[in-house]
């Protein structure tokens, strides 16, 4: 089996068959919905709030709300469905979790997507929380995780999962694998690639990509949507306070089974960073599409499709050749 990660592949490019990136389309079909970009911003409480999912959502870029404020999902729901917004919340499987979905259900607030966030998602109580919010919530477009291996992607599909979301623990903040001793950090990209070729639906890679061409290599390897969590934190409108150290200015940004967000030290598997502050996300968005159209145009294509299958070559740890960005 090999295994890669993203800074061991490089694609190879085909002939170009556009006059200019500008003409090339990075949109993508993700249940429902079309979208501008493949990427989601993680469903963390320093990446995403209630005012940049409105954003997002009104931007025709996909996102999804974390879990963390429990009883803010269904007013949630309501709201951006009365702003004519379409609702992307997430669950966790605690038995609050179920009451929720058939709350809404009998208040008729049918999200447009719904996400089960937790760490291990192959699991019986995921598989059952499935069978229940599709009996109760069967328009929601359903996504399922986390996974990372074959038979979790192919279980949680046959439950009724509508999407699988992969990675266990290749996040920036995650400390997983130190902990656990389990994961698919440092070799996400060919796990991915392996539940690729068992999925018979759509797989959001979760965690572990670090550049714009990281996007372009989840699309080769089969991924439908690209989850990021360091890459969006430390905006402007990043949840959480600017923090200034030395002259220089942060945000910080924490794991969801940290510390700082569990509010105990059971169970930790994440820690907290202080991310250097980037200015706009909407600046950030504008240059991954740039720089999306500029992966697709080496592809020798105009859409996504076109890195679907490019080759590749596996060069061990060469992206940067020494060099920072
Ligand atoms: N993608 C990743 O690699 C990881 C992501 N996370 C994120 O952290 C957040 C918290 O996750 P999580 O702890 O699942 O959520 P919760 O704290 O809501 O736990 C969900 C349920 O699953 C149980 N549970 C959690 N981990 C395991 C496990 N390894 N084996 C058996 N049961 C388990 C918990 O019980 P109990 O706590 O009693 O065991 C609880 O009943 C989520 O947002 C998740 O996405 C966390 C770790 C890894
Ligand atoms: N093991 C842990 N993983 C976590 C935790 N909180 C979030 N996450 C995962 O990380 C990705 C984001 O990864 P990044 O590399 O883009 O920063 C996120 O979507 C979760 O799947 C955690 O506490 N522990």
């Amino acid at each position: 089996m090999p295994v890669f990660d993203y800074e061991d592949i490089q694609l190879v490019p085909n002939k170009c068959i556009v006059n200019s990136r500008s003409e090339v389309d990075t949109s993508v079909q993700f249940g429902p919905r079309r979208f501008k970009l493949p990427v989601v911003p993680a469903n963390m409480q320093t990446i995403i709030d209630e005012p940049l999912a409105e954003w997002f959502a009104a931007n025709d870029y996909f996102y999804v709300m974390h879990r963390f404020d429990e009883e803010s999902r269904l007013p949630f729901v309501k709201k951006m469905h009365e702003k004519g917004l379409f609702a992307s919340i997430s669950v966790g499987v605690k038995p609050r979790e179920w009451a929720l979905i058939e709350e809404l259900a009998n208040a008729d607030l049918i999200p447009e997507y719904i996400t089960i966030d937790v760490a291990h998602g192959h699991a019986q109580s995921v598989i059952d929380l499935i069978h229940h919010i599709k009996k109760w919530l069967p328009e929601s477009f359903l996504i399922a995780g986390n996974v990372g291996t074959p038979e979790g992607v192919r279980e949680l599909e046959n439950a009724g999962a509508d999407a699988t979301k992969v990675g266990i623990g290749p996040g920036k903040v995650c400390i997983t694998k130190i902990k656990t001793g389990f994961g698919t950090g440092g070799w996400q990209l060919a796990a991915l690639r392996l539940c690729a070729k068992a999925a018979s639906k759509p797989i959001i890679t979760d965690g572990g990509i670090r550049t714009h061409g990281d996007i372009a290599k989840s699309v080769r390897f089969g991924a439908s949507m690209c989850m990021i969590g360091s890459l969006f934190a430390g905006h402007k409108q990043s949840p959480g306070d600017l923090i200034e150290k030395d002259g220089q200015l942060f945000k910080s940004y924490f794991g969801s089974a940290s510390e700082y967000q569990k509010g105990s030290h059971t169970n930790v598997e994440g820690k907290k960073m202080l991310v250097p502050f980037k200015g706009n996300i909407h600046d950030t968005l504008i240059e991954m599409q740039q720089d999306l159209q500029s992966s697709i145009s080496y592809a020798g294509g105009n859409t996504l499709s076109a890195l679907e299958k490019v080759d590749y070559v596996i060069v061990k740890n060469s992206i940067f050749n020494g060099d920072a960005l």
